[in-house]
């Protein structure tokens, strides 16, 4: 059984036993919210990350979720992408598409991932104007109270150092206001050329979850969490940037990584 409850800012805290309980509840969730917003408006537009968030929604290609969910109305995007080929082993397009995209019915004209013929910066650019097309064609809502896209879900997974899509502890990109999708060619973590979410982006998603598993996320988890006075390394930790302005978020964790959070201290 996972434990879980609301902190007053950082949102809703899940932690589970093990990896296993932590995937059934992240599919449960995804199938949720995509009915939810296949019920709202009639389509689901997820947002995808790299690194081990994808092995977590492999459940999502066995029964029952690969005949409930409604995948003809996904619409995927992801919120950072190296820039490289996309049969290349270090595209988070190509993770998705070999691990989940190609074994469920997602039309491939709604998988919106990066032009991998062009520079980072092209690649950015252009990925904000396909996505500002499907805003104004109303395939993915808008924000409310930003010029924004309103995701229907974000999913980020977390470095040890806090890091979010591609956005580093303390590099540039974190400050990026205009923009919806900006582009580093010195990545902190190879491959160094990527494209990235911004964070007004990520602030004005209708839902947000970050996964981070393992001992090496607890201090970082610890940082982005709790509420501390932060050394000033921290106050650009990007997780602890991470806060939707009119959304919900979400930590699913294991123990592991949830070690060092206050609340466990302070119940020893
Ligand atoms: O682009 C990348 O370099 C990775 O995709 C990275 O951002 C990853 O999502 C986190 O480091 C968490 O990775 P794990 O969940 O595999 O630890």
């Amino acid at each position: 059984m996972a434990l879980t409850w609301t902190h007053k800012d950082r949102g809703e805290i899940r932690v589970h036993e093990n990896l296993e309980e932590l995937s059934i509840d992240l599919v449960d969730y995804i199938a949720e919210i995509s009915e939810a917003s296949i019920k709202e408006h009639g389509a689901f537009c997820i947002v995808l990350s790299g690194g081990s968030l994808i092995s977590f929604m492999g459940k999502l290609i066995e029964p029952p979720y690969d005949k409930i969910v409604d995948w003809a109305k996904w619409y995927v995007f992801w919120a950072d992408e190296r820039v490289v080929a996309k049969n290349h082993d270090d595209s988070n397009y190509k993770l998705a598409k070999d691990n989940l995209l190609s074994k469920v019915n997602v039309f491939p004209r709604h998988i919106c991932s990066i032009n991998d013929t062009v520079s980072a910066e092209e690649a950015a650019t252009e990925y904000e104007f396909a996505i500002r097309q499907m805003v104004r064609s109303r395939t993915v809502a808008a924000s409310d109270n930003s010029d924004s896209p309103r995701f229907d879900l974000i999913l980020l997974g977390m470095g040890s150092d806090g890091h979010v899509a591609s956005l580093f502890p303390n590099h540039p990109a974190l400050e990026v206001k205009d923009d919806w999708v900006t582009f580093l060619t010195d990545s902190h973590k190879p491959p160094p050329e990527r494209i990235t979410f911004t964070l007004p982006v990520i602030n004005s998603a209708a839902n947000v979850v970050v996964v981070a598993t393992g001992e090496s996320k607890a201090n970082a988890i610890h940082l982005a969490i709790d509420d501390l006075p932060l050394p000033d390394s921290s106050l650009s930790l990007s997780a602890r940037l991470v806060h939707p302005s009119n959304g919900n978020l979400i930590w699913f964790m294991d123990k592991q990584a949830g070690s060092k959070l206050d609340r466990f201290k302070f119940s020893e």
